[in-house]
């Protein structure tokens, strides 16, 4: 009864603007959008629909519980590929209010081209009786070239207080990509207090998020501005980071510190596993950490750090925003924003590479890679946007050094740099 009450709940609090969503479905990386209206007048039929001779559904995502949603999202996938028919297709969904945060709801539009509905329909009933799903069916009217939406409700098939026919029409593509919407507190956080409520949250299903949480300073730590200069490098992976950072620490009698801190370390694979809400968040609290040790090892020596907020918010913002680098929130938006409560670095320098350089000297390392690492050696696109991100954070901005030249002249390069910034 009470999951009855939570569904009808979460949809009557979309109907309201339900008329005013655009969706959105990726095909082959394509964006194509529609959205519904009550009366049909004779609009063209959404390219997605247009000669489609299957079923089409669509399932979106949909709880007021943001770690449900993002565990439940992540499981989603798998869940109907092992258990759909092989003859459904799926691709991804979004949904959305045009450029209004917070807006967005993710899921999965699926084409069955098999011959009986009854498996598929089974098993979405299944899903909108058991989880935080809303499911729509699309069918085409008999006389050809109109699509109308069904939005289920729990188990009985019903329109939920929905207009019957709600006839899907083609929409115009948004001023702001619909996978930037939701980026604030799901993907990066701009305070303490916002990474720390969501592995609070986690804490009775992920143990390590207690052990994180144990290891928490106290919110004023992580601003204490200590007396010497703070200098951070940055770069994608082999980039030179760990070499240019040791010679630093010997050339200037420097603490050297990273971000995750090593008190981390035995929790990181676990954290890397989750969906980006929790594995942000993750990141995000690491960052505080490291924050007090600058805040200490700062009163003695300048400190060198191994990435910090910088790679945080750019492999978030990167994995977060799909498409082509333009898809990105433009320069100059909050996203981008330093935290207000983090200690902010005196100088970041951010290390670029030629991409043939850079698999060179992965392979000449022949370590492991995080799967992101992995992720971004395959795709170009996506090194490209953690680029871009790195280079749009604001406050403090990031210089950019070309990491090509040996490791001495790189070095001499950026001791350059910290001696007109830092006065060292
Ligand atoms: N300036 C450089 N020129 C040539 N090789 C370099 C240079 N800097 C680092 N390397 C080599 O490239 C590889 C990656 O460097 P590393 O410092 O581990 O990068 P990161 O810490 O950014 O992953 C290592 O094998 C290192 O010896
Ligand atoms: N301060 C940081 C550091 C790393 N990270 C994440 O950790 C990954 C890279 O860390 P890493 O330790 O493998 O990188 P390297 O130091 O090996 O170059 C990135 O994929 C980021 O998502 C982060 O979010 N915030």
């Amino acid at each position: 009864m009470r999951m009855v009450y939570e569904m009808a709940r979460r949809t009557m609090s979309l109907l309201p603007h339900w008329s005013s969503r655009v969706s959105s479905v990726e095909l082959n990386g394509t964006p194509f959008y529609f959205s519904t209206q009550e009366k049909h007048r004779g609009e063209e039929v959404p390219r997605v629909f247009r000669g489609n001779d299957g079923r089409c559904y669509s399932l979106l995502v949909c709880s007021s519980d943001t770690i449900r949603r993002a565990k439940f999202y992540a499981e989603l996938k798998d869940k109907l590929l092992t258990n759909l028919p092989p003859e459904c297709h799926l691709s991804p969904m979004c949904s959305f209010l045009p450029n209004i945060k917070d807006s967005l709801l993710k899921g999965y539009f699926l084409k069955d081209t098999s011959e009986s509905s009854s498996p598929t329909e089974r098993l979405l009933r299944d899903l909108t009786q058991r989880d935080p799903v809303l499911v729509c069916s699309y069918l085409r009217g008999e006389t050809g070239g109109v699509w109308t939406q069904h939005l289920w409700s729990d188990g009985d098939n019903h329109t939920m207080q929905m207009p019957k026919d709600y006839y899907v029409v083609p929409a115009e593509a948004p001023e702001h990509h619909p996978s930037t919407l939701n980026i604030i507190n799901s993907d990066v956080f701009y305070s303490f207090e916002e990474a720390y409520q969501v592995l609070e949250k986690c804490g009775d299903i992920i143990p390590e998020a207690r052990a994180v949480l144990e290891l928490l300073p106290s919110r004023e730590e992580a601003r204490r501005k200590p007396d010497f200069p703070v200098i951070v490098i940055e770069g994608l992976d082999a980039t030179g980071k760990t070499t240019l950072t040791e010679s630093l620490r010997d050339a200037l009698g420097a603490s050297l510190l990273r971000s995750p801190p090593h008190c981390l370390s035995p929790m990181r694979a676990r954290f890397d596993r989750e969906p980006p809400l929790i594995r942000r968040a993750f990141y995000a609290l690491g960052n505080y950490i490291t924050a007090v040790q600058i805040g200490q090892e700062g009163m003695k020596t300048p400190v060198i750090v191994d990435r910090f907020w910088h790679s945080t918010a750019a492999y978030a913002i990167a994995t977060a925003v799909s498409g082509p680098v333009c898809n990105l929130p433009a320069e100059g938006s909050e996203v981008y924003c330093w935290p207000s409560d983090l200690l902010q670095p005196s100088l970041v320098v951010c290390l670029t590479l030629d991409p043939e350089e850079r698999r060179r000297r992965l392979r000449d390392r022949g370590q492991g890679k995080t799967e992101e690492e992995q992720e971004l050696d395959h795709n170009q696109l996506f090194r490209l946007k953690v680029e871009k991100a790195y280079q749009r954070i604001s406050g403090p901005a990031c210089v950019t050094v070309d990491a090509s030249p040996p490791a001495d002249l790189v070095l001499q390069q950026v001791l350059l740099l910290i001696r007109g910034k830092c006065h060292l």
